[in-house]
């Protein structure tokens, strides 16, 4: 509908988004595509929530997440949208990637040549991962109780996979442990393999499984006119990046295309009210928010017409909900297990790390904290992945410490942990004598954990969404942990805000001439 000159958009609704992370911006960027009034309430002094890099003194370095991968075709159109192509960061080495086994890192075998020749698993071992489709337990399959992760992989892969691949491979994507988390939260696809397909290797074979994981990227859009490929079909490339500049480039592109006068930074939403008398309105909403600023704070009430909710599930059990006058108890909410963690960052001068590795990082298993006396839980090359993060002379580290598995370590001190952090690198690469600099993270709940029963949480999530109309939840408590879900998780409670403002599934709420603005 073409508008008269000065005339501005109509605005399709209001809605407001709490919290600035990942899957917030992402909502919050979605719906201002759309053409609705966003208001952005994060209780931090900063954007991004878990993303945050810090650039000082030629380091670049994340206090949360360092890379991410792009497994959604909605992530592409974004990063499109934001002209994020020229700033993504590949890794310098995406497969060299090692695990501790005899205390010493042992390269992850990457094809299925190096799968027959390495050292990380046993004859036997390498024996019972060939012949799952014909040695897998069923015990469990056919029913639908939950099941650990630990137990899972154990009935296909047996002990040794589990203990050398799976652990690591757990700690180092949830610091978590494989015994504690629910397989099919945590790896839903492997869950529906064994479903379908019994064997996962079958299933993975007959499905697809990894082909399918690539298709989901659409060719690039653009004309390169020295590209390889005919422009338009060259294909996205695959594996875990970064950007320039850090994680942190990420939130604050999202943050200039939503515009920082729709942020309110400082301020804690500490209610939300819903008044429709059973009828969902336009400005149904009130959200109360307290903004700090000094040892002052301030109370705030503002109406809309729907509500984003990025906050982790404990944060909103403490909110105080009325619905239509009436106190709304959030008790049913259940509590959620996180994981701590501490991040420890490290730089050193080059010649103080005798061996260096070429890669990602190393992992430690738990078998090899109990044998051979490692504490921490694995270490990113920063500075190997992504040279500009340190001076030409200088390597960064960042290494892991806590989580299920050693959860009272998390919260030691800076220097217990760096104490910690050099015994295991000087034994892995060869470090000698101090750092050049420290940094230290502690997060007390940096990770949800997916646990078994986890249905709890999510059925919660979805009766708090069906009791009180015009609110949506999203972030990392469903869907997975990754930047990609958490992204895709937000993009999705967008576009349930504007079928809602539409007034789809059965109730009018609102009419618009045009409702979706495609993304451009
Ligand atoms: C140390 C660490 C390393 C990680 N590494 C990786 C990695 O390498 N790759 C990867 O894909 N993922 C990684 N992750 C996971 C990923 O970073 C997170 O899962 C994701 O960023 C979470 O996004 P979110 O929007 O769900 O939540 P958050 O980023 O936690 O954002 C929630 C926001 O809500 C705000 N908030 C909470 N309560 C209120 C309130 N009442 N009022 C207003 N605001 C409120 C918070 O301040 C916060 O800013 C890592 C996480 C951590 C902690
Ligand atoms: C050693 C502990 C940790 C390391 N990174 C994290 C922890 C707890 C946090 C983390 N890292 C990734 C994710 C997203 C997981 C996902 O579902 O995609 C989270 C929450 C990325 C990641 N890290 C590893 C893998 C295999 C992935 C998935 C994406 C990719 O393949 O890159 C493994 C890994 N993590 C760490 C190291 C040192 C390491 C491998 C050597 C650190």
């Amino acid at each position: 509908m073409a508008m008269a000159e000065g005339e501005t958009a109509p605005v399709l609704g209001s809605v407001a988004v709490v919290g600035a992370g990942a899957s917030g911006l992402a909502a919050a960027y979605r719906l201002r595509a759309a053409g609705v009034s966003v208001t952005v309430y994060e209780a931090e002094n900063s954007i991004g929530g878990k993303l945050k890099s810090v650039s000082e003194n030629g380091f670049i370095w994340e206090k949360g997440p360092n890379t991410m991968t792009e497994n959604d075709p909605s992530i592409s159109r974004m990063f499109d949208d934001l002209h994020l192509r020229d700033k993504q960061q590949f890794p310098v080495e995406q497969k060299k990637r090692y695990i501790v086994r005899n205390a010493s890192p042992t390269m992850l075998p990457s094809n299925p040549l190096g799968f027959i020749t390495t050292g990380l698993f046993s004859a036997q071992a390498k024996l019972k991962l060939l012949t799952e489709p014909f040695s897998w337990k069923r015990t469990k399959a056919e029913s639908n109780e939950d099941e650990s992760v630990g137990a899972f992989m154990e009935r296909h892969f047996g002990d040794e996979i589990v203990d050398y691949a799976v652990d690591p491979f757990v700690a180092g994507t949830s610091g978590s442990d494989p015994s504690s988390i629910s397989i099919r939260h945590s790896f839903p696809e492997l869950w529906s393999l064994e479903k379908n397909y019994g064997s996962l290797f079958v299933g993975a074979i007959k499905s697809g499984f990894s082909k399918k994981k690539k298709q989901k990227l659409r060719p690039v859009e653009f004309e390169d006119e020295d590209s390889d490929f005919p422009a338009r079909t060259r294909p996205r490339r695959g594996g875990s990046f970064s950007f320039v500049g850090g994680m942190q480039t990420l939130a604050n592109e999202l943050v200039s295309r939503i515009g920082k006068e729709k942020f309110k930074l400082n301020t804690f939403v500490t209610g939300l009210a819903c008044n429709q008398q059973g009828n969902p309105s336009r400005q149904s909403w009130t959200v109360t928010g307290l903004e700090t600023s000094g040892k002052r704070s301030k109370r705030s009430d503002k109406t809309f017409d729907a509500v984003i909710m990025t906050a982790p599930v404990d944060d909103v059990r403490a909110m105080k909900v009325v619905k239509d006058g009436k106190p709304y108890a959030l008790d049913y909410l259940p509590t959620v297990i996180y994981e701590p963690m501490s991040v420890l960052i490290t730089m050193f001068n080059k010649d103080s790390v005798k061996r260096a590795l070429p890669g990602f990082g190393v992992l430690v298993p738990s078998k090899e904290q109990q044998a051979n006396g490692f504490q921490t839980l694995g270490t990113l090359f920063s500075s190997f992945m992504f040279p500009d993060r340190a001076p030409e002379d200088q390597l960064l580290f960042t290494t892991f410490i806590g989580g299920s598995r050693n959860t009272l370590l998390a919260s030691r001190s800076k220097e217990e942990l760096l104490d910690i952090t050099l015994k295991d690198l000087s034994r892995l690469i060869g470090v000698e004598g101090q750092p050049t600099a420290i940094r230290h993270v502690y997060w007390e709940k940096a990770f949800p954990r997916y646990s078994i029963g986890y249905d709890n949480v999510l059925h919660s999530i979805q009766k708090l969404e069906s009791d009180l109309p015009g609110l949506f939840y999203a972030g990392n408590h469903r869907g997975g942990l990754a930047v990609g879900k958490t992204i895709v998780s937000g993009l999705d409670a967008a576009e349930q805000v504007l079928q809602y403002l539409q007034g789809s599934g059965g109730k009018k709420v609102f009419t618009m001439a045009s409702l979706e603005q495609p993304v451009s």
